[in-house]
């Protein structure tokens, strides 16, 4: 499979964008004529230049408002034509596109579209070129794929033939299986994007909020593997327009569209084994048993104060490392690593963002299979001196620079805290088990831009889905959130996408210098011994205004005792067709991490997200009156 992408897709002058191209893997570009016109070189230049990095120029585009016009019209769109095909031969490139007409003057009628590409093919094959037309879905006659394959096979001319965008047909609701029935050989090129699903004007739509394969809510694995089904083998290519990419970063862009294309040939290859589908073999999607450890990076000082809030929620100290200073807390099934190394990765991870979560242990089946594919889908791998004693634990990097390590039965990895920690006995006196059993979940915050990237990230690597997206809200702004989870809720990570600083994740972000874990939940069995042992433990959790207790018998018609239980305890109450939930909240810590406790009785799947406005004020309030120092 060769792959491409427009250039339309990402940021920068062309040659920013080639440079991030070629960099992430691409074998070729979709050069826009925009890119090529404010680009200040000859065309010949702009085709050394791409084939220096490696590029070749896989189709030029898009030449509009060709078909069916009426004189003089028509002869114009002829020289047009003309102009164009010299321009390409110059550039190096044998392909362009020719999108469906839109225009009002426009005439209908297939054969005389037909005839205009049969008389389009002749002149194409005096230049030596192809053309493909492509259907927008907004088409002045020919708005469906099922209608320009019509036009092609009538057109009948070796070098006319068709270009399937998915973002047209799967917009319209058009079913892809319709493809299987097109030749491969008459589809001269495959364009990708996915969107999410929005009711909006297809135009708009289209040119806006498309964006990679798997990011969005379209079913373009199905798309692909219809075209898989035809036998076709050229270019598959993104063509992603996407107000918030022009203007991100070209570099994690062209990453995240590889990484996409790669999933998603992963993912054909394995719903259609009987077709032959170019992609490097690799581990299927990693299934996740559980987060087996969160590691903190703090120094001695702020890690006392880091452990007296872990103390008050009932961890107690179980370990400590056998050569370095890093302790082992636990409660329930939860690990939790304090790391105040003055060295190592732990150490520059404290230097970057202050005391922070810099690693998450994962529990996978195979930890080497985790590392192939995650590599494979162009993660970076992460390594660091193994001490005699440790452990080589397989790892690669995550969000804000963070570690993710994996841990698996199948070696020594699953004893790692029998081999690399030898057991503590503190003279403190033991704080009251809260029941605390294990991470509900954990949430990541990172700027808007940040979002998709990481979705992918965890989407592609590990067998998890995401759930729709919730608008939080924050007195100072919206939060974006949304869930990657997988089926069994033992893998629940929580992505929130911070607008402004002046939000409470937006000021996280600006004061820990990135994306980082905000919170991690912990799961109990009984939310109100919890709240009993926590309160014997000194643990004071953030107070919620009593107007939301009287808001949530008014929604719920909560029986008085219920009601009274929660407000007594500062727990926050949600509740959906499946169950309900519970919450407690711990203060801020420094600049805006906190704990959650949670209990999720039925089938409760979500996170509370009616409560998060309510949880904001209060953290907010808090802050305010705090004695935390602020920098
Ligand atoms: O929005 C457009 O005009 C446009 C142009 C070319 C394409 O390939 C496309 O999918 C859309
Ligand atoms: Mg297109």
């Amino acid at each position: 499979m060769k792959t491409a992408i427009a250039t339309v897709s990402i940021s920068g002058d062309l040659s920013e964008k080639l440079t991030a191209i070629a960099d992430a893997g691409f074998d070729g570009i979709e050069i826009f004529e925009n890119d090529f016109l404010t680009f200040d070189a000859a065309p010949r230049d702009v085709g050394a230049m791409a084939r220096d990095h490696g590029l070749e120029i896989s189709l030029f585009q898009p030449f509009r408002d060709f078909e069916g016009m009426p004189e003089p019209q028509r002869s114009r769109a002829f020289e047009r034509a003309k102009r164009k095909f010299d321009l390409m031969n110059e550039m190096g490139t044998d392909l362009v596109l020719v999108c469906s007409n839109a225009s009002p003057l426009s005439l209908g009628g297939i054969d005389r579209a037909a005839e205009d590409f049969r008389d389009l093919g002749a002149l194409a094959a005096e230049h030596g070129v192809r053309v493909g037309y492509e259907a927008l879905a907004w088409g002045r006659h020919i708005s469906d794929h099922r209608d320009a394959w019509e036009v092609v096979r009538r057109a009948d001319h070796p070098n006319i033939g068709l270009i399937l965008d998915s973002f047209h047909t799967l917009a319209k609701g058009i079913d892809p299986d319709t493809i299987r029935s097109i030749p491969g050989d008459r589809i001269f090129f495959i364009q990708l994007a996915d969107a999410p699903k929005i009711d909006m004007d297809l135009l708009y739509w289209s040119r806006h909020y498309r964006n990679m394969p798997g990011e969005g809510d379209l079913d373009v694995t199905g798309f692909m593997r219809a075209v898989a089904a035809t036998g076709y083998d050229g270019v598959v290519s993104l063509e992603i327009f996407n107000d918030q990419f022009r203007g991100g970063s070209a570099k994690s862009i062209s990453v995240d569209g590889h990484r996409s294309l790669v999933y998603l040939m992963d993912q054909v290859r394995r719903q259609e084994p009987d077709i032959k589908v170019q992609v490097d073999d690799m581990p299927d999607r990693i299934s996740v048993g559980g987060i087996e450890f969160v590691e903190f990076a703090a120094s001695e000082a702020e890690a006392a104060s880091l452990t007296a809030l872990m103390r008050a929620l009932g961890f107690v100290r179980t370990g400590r490392h056998v050569s370095k200073k890093v302790d082992l807390w636990r409660q329930g099934d939860i690990n939790i690593v304090i790391n105040t190394e003055r060295t190592g990765f732990a150490h520059s991870s404290y230097i970057v963002h202050g005391t922070t979560v810099c690693d998450i242990g994962l529990r996978v089946d195979d930890a080497q299979a985790t590392i192939e594919r995650a590599e494979a889908l162009g993660a970076a791998l992460f390594t660091q001196d193994v001490k005699p004693g440790e452990l080589d634990i397989p790892a690669i990097r995550g969000v804000g620079g963070g570690v993710m390590h994996f841990i698996d039965g199948k070696s020594d990895l699953s004893r790692v805290w029998e081999i690399e920690f030898r057991p503590v006995d503190d003279d403190q006196d033991e704080p009251v088990n809260a029941g605390l059993t294990r991470i509900d979940h954990i949430a990541q915050t990172m700027n808007n831009e940040e979002m998709l990237t990481w979705l992918l990230f965890y989407t592609s690597i590990f067998e998890t889905h995401k759930t729709p997206m919730v608008d939080v809200v924050d007195p100072a702004g919206l939060v974006r959130s949304q869930a990657v989870e997988n089926n069994d809720g033992s893998l629940r990570l929580t992505l929130n996408g911070a607008e402004n600083r002046r939000t409470l994740a937006g000021h996280f972000i600006f004061e820990s210098f990135g994306s980082a874990v905000q919170h991690m939940a912990f799961e109990t069995t009984d939310i109100f011994a919890a709240a009993d042992a926590l309160r014997k433990n000194g643990f004071a959790p953030i107070t919620i205004s009593p107007n939301y207790y009287d808001d949530l018998d008014a929604r719920f018609g909560l029986d008085d005792e219920m009601l009274e239980a929660l407000k007594a305890n500062s727990i926050l109450y949600d509740r959906d067709g499946d169950g309900e939930y519970f919450q407690i909240y711990s203060p801020i810590y420094r600049e805006g991490f906190f704990f959650e406790i949670v209990e999720r009785r039925g089938g409760y799947n979500g996170y509370g997200a009616a409560n998060a406005q309510f949880r904001i004020a209060a953290q907010k309030r808090h802050l305010r009156r705090s004695d935390i120092p602020k920098r």
